[in-house]
């Protein structure tokens, strides 16, 4: 049986002013249109933080301080497993522009849960709300 590939990623939860920035993915990306926490694959030597402030600026164009760890999630997509390194981040330097994303918005944390959310990603979304108080 031929194995899965199992991508390594790190995703930010940028927070600026008490609202958090979510991201959906671009029509042609995989879980096209779904929203998601900002980053991407980890490269080889590199940590999930460098990842993170590398695809940060690549992405959007913003510079980030990464902040506390949320604990990692795996999930088994059809054709693919994912393990999620989320990060608590601050947003230090710049505007979200889009590069490859289809929309960015910020959000307060009780207005996250109505966003169509990777499957992936709600397990980050419920750690990230107990982490602050708003789960
Ligand atoms: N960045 C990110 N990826 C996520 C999240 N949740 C989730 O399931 N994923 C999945 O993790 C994988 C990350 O791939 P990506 O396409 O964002 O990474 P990348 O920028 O390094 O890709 P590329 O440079 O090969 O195009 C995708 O399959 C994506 O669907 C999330 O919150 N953030």
């Amino acid at each position: 049986m031929p194995t899965r590939p199992h991508l390594q990623v790190s995703c930010a939860l940028i927070e600026q002013d008490g609202r958090v920035l979510a991201a959906q993915r671009g029509p042609t990306m995989s879980l096209p249109l779904k929203w998601e926490f900002p980053g991407g694959k980890i490269h080889a030597g590199e940590t999930p933080q460098d990842c993170l402030r590398r695809e940060l600026m690549e992405e959007l164009g913003v510079q980030i301080a990464v902040g506390k760890a949320l604990p990692s999630v795996w999930h088994d997509y059809p054709g693919f497993r994912v393990t999620l390194y989320p990060f608590i981040c601050l947003l230090t330097a710049g505007t979200p522009v889009l590069h490859e994303h289809a929309a960015v918005r910020w959000l307060w944390p009780h207005e996250l849960a109505q966003l169509d959310w990777a499957d992936a990603d709600w397990p980050v979304l419920d750690a990230y709300l107990a982490e602050r108080g708003s789960g």
